[in-house]
């Protein structure tokens, strides 16, 4: 029985469509590879000196590539790979089974592939993945094994991203308990993303540019490589270091920390002949969480984890794709920034009788044409 997706079958309109020189032109031409900075956390137990410039230099990371990547982080080896071991099971099993509404007894739309709402090339994911809420992750049957090694990996994972996410807090001066306070092992989710070789790699993407949705996300990879990020207006590709996890911001940290830690766009590129496996750990808080951040005056409004998952689903359902709807993920961000503004600039105009031209300029006319685009 078939294991792979029937990404030809389902998609053909799209791929015959495609068929243009535009749409054929290749996406991804010989890219820089770059890598991570390495944060070693084993610095953190070595005295206050160490544990000072370790934090220091992982703040830079996240301010300068919204991405590092961490050895000495407490996940013993042995669990990542028997976690990687279970991941290939399980996306062994025919492509029916795993299709079945009830797979593993999760949520319907666990098991994901492609991209439901792809129109174009552009916005359909060449991978497959198994997307776990896990506070769900008890009803999981028949895979005992595979229950049982999330259950250990997300324990261990949500200790180390907090920490992280702690010591992130700490080097801006923000109160750390607030991580602790609103996210735990069940309001994070797992994604293990299988990615199959793909003939068409360089017309499409494994995964579509996007950021993800939560503080901070945890990477395990293996040797394939072809995850690529956003730097400095370019796209780069990271090199795999099968040593190390890779840690991203997320949009909640973005806003969090008022816009100084980076939420990156990032995508990847299947192999054309090696299948690719990685496994994403989605920090993320309760959906009653509000995100406000401590420093003033704040880019962004505060808002719920839950509004802003809403806003996402909504652009996703509208657009197939959480980037290309004119920024759809900046939508909340424009949206909040001007309504900060809307209130600063009333003030302002009251009391200096400025004009209101002179006034958008100076605080941010970027956001109010964003959102005078989008008439909202
Ligand atoms: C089609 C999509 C699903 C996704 C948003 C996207 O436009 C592209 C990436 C997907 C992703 C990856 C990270 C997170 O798991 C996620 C929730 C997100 O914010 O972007 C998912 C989105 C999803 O599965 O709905
Ligand atoms: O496969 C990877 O390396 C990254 C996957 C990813 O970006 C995601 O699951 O959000
Ligand atoms: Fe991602």
């Amino acid at each position: 029985m078939a294991i792979e997706p029937p990404f030809l079958e389902k998609y053909k309109a799209i791929f015959q469509s495609s068929a243009s020189e535009k749409e054929k032109s290749t996406i991804v031409d010989v890219l820089e590879e770059l890598e991570l900075p390495l944060i070693d956390l084993g610095h953190l137990n070595l005295g206050p000196f160490e544990t000072k410039t370790c934090i220091e230099k992982m703040a830079r990371a996240a301010t300068e590539w919204g991405f590092f990547q961490i050895v000495n982080h407490g996940i013993p080896e042995e669990l990542l790979t028997r976690l990687k071991q279970e991941q290939i099971k399980v996306f062994q099993q025919p492509f029916d089974k795993k299709s079945e509404d009830n797979f593993l007894n999760l949520s319907a739309q666990s098991y994901r592939w492609g991209n439901p709402l792809a129109t174009s090339l552009r916005n359909l994911s060449w991978s497959e993945a198994l997307h776990i809420t896990l506070k769900d992750i008890s009803k999981m049957d028949e895979y005992n094994k595979l229950r049982s090694t999330i259950e250990e990996y997300s324990e261990k994972a949500n200790v180390l991203a907090q920490r992280l996410a702690e010591h992130l807090a700490e080097s801006l001066g923000f109160k750390a308990s607030y991580f602790g306070e609103n996210c735990s092992p069940s309001s994070s989710s797992l994604r293990m993303n299988r990615y199959p070789p793909c003939p068409y790699s360089s017309m499409m993407f494994g995964i579509i540019p996007h950021t993800d949705t939560d503080f901070l996300t945890i990477v395990s990879q293996d040797r394939v490589g072809g995850l690529q990020l956003e730097r400095n207006g370019r796209w780069v590709n990271v090199k795999p270091n099968p040593k190390a996890l890779v840690v991203n911001i997320g949009d909640f940290y973005e806003a969090y920390s008022n816009g100084v830690y980076k939420s990156i766009t990032h995508r990847v590129i299947a192999n054309q002949e090696t299948e690719r496996y990685s496994a994403a750990y989605f920090y993320c808080p309760t959906y009653e969480t509000v995100i406000e951040s401590c420093s003033k005056p704040s880019l962004y409004r505060k808002f719920s984890s839950k509004e802003y998952r809403e806003q996402i689903q909504k652009d996703v359902k509208a657009t197939g794709d959480k980037l290309s709807d004119a920024m759809a993920v900046m939508s909340l961000k424009a949206r909040v920034c001007f309504l900060t503004l809307r209130v600063t600039l009333s003030k302002i105009i009251v009391l200096l009788k400025f004009s209101l031209d002179f006034q958008y300029c100076q605080f941010g006319c970027c956001c109010f044409n964003i959102f005078c685009n989008k008439n909202m």
